[in-house]
């Protein structure tokens, strides 16, 4: 029998793709990788919320999931919208990376507390969280993949570039890590440093039950419910500021969750805990109390601000 994983064809996508083959090997099920261009990959000029509609990333890849071309889709969990096609669902998560930041640099003395130190990203939540704490710091835009973005900051466009440790990790940049930065302060996106296998729901059981035995970690997988179910109920999408992080403190699922403005003047976060039964409803739970603390009027305001 064969699995066929569909993937994006950057090489953090073939990476991740490579690693769930590898982890299926001992099933006995064969592999077959089959690359995905995707929309996210297509328009590289601007900025990710931009592009403004949800699953920049994962449209095309799901529309095979759908049609039965691939078997099974493998993605950074961060990249996949809160809720999926009626069809589809996401059955593993592999264990959790390393779920911080860094950055990345030449420059193995960064000073991030240098006026006009200029860091390049692309993401809202990196922004608004660089414009909160470090108001010295000016934000620059790079995109592409993340060695077009390295190439980037090699060639003068920034001093640094602001990354998940996993990527970085994965395509085994880690001599250009200047500095790690701590999630207590930089609480990561929802997602972030897992990667996440989604199928369709009718995918031939024998399939299903290797993927899940072989690829799943069960304590990620809670921390994911929990996290995801936040993004669900805060209604965000990717192009939202909002951050999430979920982990084990003994037996309780601790969550820590919330939403910045885009000029990082206001953070809403919320920090709570429940067994992992009540993962989904923990979730919930915290993005409700973020929009009444103030949650909603940011992206009331982000939205306003999206349309002009
Ligand atoms: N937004 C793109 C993206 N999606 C997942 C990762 C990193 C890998 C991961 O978080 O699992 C990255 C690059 C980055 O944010 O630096």
């Amino acid at each position: 029998m064969t699995i066929r994983i569909g993937t994006r064809g950057s090489k953090l996508a073939l990476w991740q793709a490579e690693h769930i083959a590898q982890l299926l090997r001992p099933s006995g099920m064969k592999t077959e990788i089959v690359t995905i261009d995707t929309k996210g990959d297509k328009i590289l000029d601007v900025t990710i919320g931009k592009i403004g509609s949800k699953g920049v990333f994962t449209e095309e890849i799901e529309a095979k999931l759908l049609d039965g071309s691939i078997d099974i889709a493998v993605h950074s969990a961060k990249d996949l919208s809160s809720e999926l096609p009626e069809e589809l669902e996401l059955i593993a998560f592999t264990e959790r990376e390393q779920v911080n930041d860094v950055m990345v640099s030449t420059n193995k003395h960064l000073d991030l507390f240098k006026v006009g130190l200029r860091i390049g990203t692309a993401s809202t939540r990196r922004v608004a969280f660089l414009k909160h704490y470090y108001p010295n710091i000016e934000a620059v835009t790079v995109r592409g993949n993340l060695q077009t973005r390295i190439e980037k900051m090699k060639a003068g466009e920034c001093d640094a570039l602001m990354l998940a440790y996993a990527g970085v990790h994965r395509l085994g940049y880690d001599n250009l890590i200047a500095d790690k930065i701590e999630t207590s302060y930089f609480v990561p996106a929802v997602g972030q440093g897992t990667i996440a296998v989604e199928c369709h729901k009718k995918l031939d059981f024998k399939k299903k039950d290797a993927v899940q035995r072989y690829i799943n970690h069960p304590d990620t997988e809670d921390c994911m419910r929990a996290e995801r179910s936040f993004l669900k109920t805060l209604q965000g999408g990717c192009s939202i500021p909002s951050f999430g992080y979920a982990h084990y403190e003994g037996n309780l699922i601790t969550l820590k969750a919330g939403i910045i403005s885009l000029d990082g003047k206001r953070v809403v976060k919320v920090k709570d805990a429940a067994p992992a039964i009540d993962a989904k409803e923990l979730g919930k739970r915290v993005a409700l109390e973020v929009l009444a603390e103030g949650g909603q009027e940011i992206l009331n305001k982000i939205r306003l601000s999206m349309q002009a």
